[in-house]
């Protein structure tokens, strides 16, 4: 499961010195394949100190981080929709992306030209998802009229045209489907491959001030709810990423913040996107895999191997915190945590464990 993040705002906002400081964190810890899927493309590992210790229990040799790829997407400016800027090319690359995630300049800094001439990051929101609004209509409204002809030859269900003509409704009034449309079939709406109907995650792009200044952050939190908000100094990310880990953790923790904005973006991405983690653990490698939450032991199974799923036998697991009190499987054993599941288990985040298939 490769989950991906596109990185969308407006020009000279700083997407891509996040995107760099995001992907240059992945070559330092280039332990796993295709770090650089294309120039634009970064994949970026999702830290989980829980690695670090099954590593110790079982004396793996590597550690595979589950991952997230980021793309960096074109800036985005009014008009795009009809053809504005780099115009409709940014709508490809978004459209590929599982989540959306909009970066918003909330620095002061006068030397770097904001495209509207002033820092307002409401109206950069706005600018922003007007654009989006405007090419998810251009989207529906084109499909309109096959739908129409495929409902009247049956060949297409009401409720699909009903849906559309309901999501260019809320779309007209100003709304994006994942802000507005929980009245709207789910499945349905996927089929129209929506840009806005994707889940949004705001990153506002500060300074110091702007880090220290918790009304501000209260009312832009506001501003994007339910959506999450993410405060971070990309540059200052960007600088971080060039240390030594503990120096970053001292300078980070001097600035008075005590997560990197790189890793709350990763984690939050993984939850807003309904995602979890199990891991395996063996002498070769301690890994993460990431899978949907409510998924069944066969269906994580499938992840490491299509052949896992089919075959599917039964599950060995015991819960990370379990393993971790017992200090080794062998204890954990002894203690009677190890739990064998079958076909409808369903997984829990952290759950160490081993498949028992046939091939
Ligand atoms: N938090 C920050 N504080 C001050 N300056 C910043 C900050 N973040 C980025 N910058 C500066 O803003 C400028 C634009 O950054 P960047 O090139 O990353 O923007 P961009 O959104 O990728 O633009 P484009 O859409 O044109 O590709 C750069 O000079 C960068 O150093
Ligand atoms: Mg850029």
């Amino acid at each position: 499961m490769a989950l991906t993040i596109g990185i969308a705002g407006l020009p000279n906002v700083g997407k891509s010195t996040l995107f760099n400081a995001l992907t240059r964190a992945t070559v330092l810890a280039a332990n796993y394949p295709f770090a650089t899927i294309e120039p634009n493309v970064g994949v970026v590992p999702l830290p989980d100190e829980r690695l670090g210790t099954l590593a110790e229990i079982f004396s793996s040799e590597k550690i595979l981080p589950a991952t997230v790829n980021f793309v960096d997407i074109a800036g985005i400016v009014r008009g795009a929709s009809e053809g504005e800027g780099l115009g409709n090319q940014f709508l490809a690359n978004i459209r590929e992306a599982d989540a959306i995630c909009q970066v918003t300049r909330a620095f002061a800094d006068p030397d770097v030209v904001h495209v509207d001439g002033k820092i307002s990051p409401k109206d950069d929101i706005e600018t922003i998802n007007t654009e989006l609004i405007l090419a998810d209509l251009q989207t529906l409204e084109k499909a309109l009229p096959r739908l129409e002809k495929e409902v009247r030859g049956k060949k297409t269900e009401q409720a699909v045209l009903d849906t559309a003509k309901e999501a260019i409704a809320l779309l007209e009034a100003g709304t994006t489907i994942s802000a507005g449309g929980a009245g709207l079939d789910a499945s349905i709406v996927k089929q129209f491959g929506l840009m806005t109907a994707k889940p949004f995650i705001y990153v506002f792009n500060t300074d110091d001030d702007g880090l220290a200044d918790e009304a501000m952050q209260a009312e832009l939190r506001e501003l994007v709810a339910p959506a999450q908000a993410i405060f971070l100094d990309a540059k200052f990310e960007a600088e971080l990423i060039e240390l030594e880990p503990d120096e970053a953790a001292e300078m980070l923790a001097e600035s008075g913040q005590d997560e990197a904005g790189l890793d709350q973006l990763a984690r939050v991405g993984f939850d807003t996107l309904g995602l979890q983690t199990y891991l395996t653990a063996g002498p070769k490698e301690s890994r993460a895999w990431t899978i949907g939450k409510g998924w069944t032991a066969p269906q994580a199974a499938g992840v490491i191997h299509t052949d896992f799923e089919r075959g599917f036998i039964k599950a060995e697991v015991v819960s990370f915190d379990d393993l971790v009190d017992a200090g080794s499987m062998a204890e954990a054993k002894a203690r009677g945590r190890v739990r064998i599941e079958g076909k409808d288990y369903v997984m829990a985040d952290g759950d160490v464990v081993e498949f028992r298939f046939n091939v």
